[in-house]
């Protein structure tokens, strides 16, 4: 199984339904960009949709069991904590650790996964530094790096581009695009309209506990969707460089 699909899911957070009748079929080789202002869901229909949190409705990732999951499945979470102070090479092999056996070490399959996922980030040169000493974004890609070397058919992150500079952005979202091409699923929830307006493939708007708009990138960023949804202005022009989308104002 290499997407995702949610059929009349919704997931309540304290007294209130966040999310309500989703449903939703992601397919393997699709960028999605998940969209939507603070608080409309993003995180929770990704937590919901992993199983990391009571959800009613079915979740074709949730319904799997555990170890299964792991391998299907890599998460990137919005809180990037690093707990321990190991190494980049040991954080990353972690992210292995669904596909080897109890106390086994990485094999070549896994260090062949390992190196990759550091080669497509550029993290060579941290490779021996301690986790915990690097800076916050440095943080964030070694983290996104052990999801990559998790080598699962579906990647669901969280921010991903937050707290990374320009050229790392760029650079994650080239790669997390020739992910979608190899055939993976990669679901992002994102801020920057820009950025997901390049590179997803499709655009799925979270808002009001429901789909405001899904398709590709031109057909969701309207400037009708732009005020009621994001109440902002935005120019978007096709160009030779691709769509591009700058918010440049905010509309009652
Ligand atoms: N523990 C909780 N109890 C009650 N409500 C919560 C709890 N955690 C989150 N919520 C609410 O659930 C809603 C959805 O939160 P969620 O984190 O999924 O939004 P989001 O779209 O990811 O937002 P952001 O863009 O700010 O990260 C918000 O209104 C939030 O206040």
């Amino acid at each position: 199984m290499s997407g995702l699909e949610l059929q009349d899911f919704a997931v309540a957070r304290g007294p209130c339904d966040v999310l309500r009748d989703i449903s939703l079929s992601v397919r393997g080789g699709e960028f999605v960009g998940l969209l939507g202002p603070n608080g409309a869901g993003k995180t929770t229909l990704m937590r919901g949709a992993l199983g990391l949190m009571a959800h009613r409705g079915q979740s074709s990732l949730s319904a799997l069991a555990p170890a299964q999951r792991a391998r299907t499945a890599a998460w990137l979470p919005q809180a990037r904590e690093i707990a321990w102070p190991v190494t980049v090479d040991t954080l990353i092999a972690l992210g292995r650790l669904p596909h080897m056996g109890s106390g086994q070490r990485p094999g070549p399959a896994d260090q062949a996964a390992i190196d990759s996922a550091i080669d497509r980030m550029g993290l060579q040169a941290f490779r021996s530094r301690i986790a915990t000493q690097l800076s916050g974004g440095e943080q964030a890609r070694v983290l996104i790096t052990r999801a990559l070397a998790q080598a699962t058919p579906l990647l669901m992150v969280d921010e991903p581009a937050a707290g990374l500079d320009p050229a790392h952005q760029i650079g994650l979202m080239e790669t997390l695009a020739a992910e979608a091409r190899d055939g993976r699923t990669v679901i992002a929830s994102m801020h920057d309209l820009g950025l997901a307006a390049r590179f997803c493939t499709r655009l799925v708007v979270l808002w009001r506990g429901g789909i405001a708009a899904d398709g590709p990138p031109e057909q969701v960023l309207t400037p009708d969707l732009l005020a009621r949804v994001f109440h902002i202005r935005a120019y978007y022009a096709q160009t030779d460089h691709g769509p591009i989308c700058q918010p440049l104002g905010v509309v009652p």
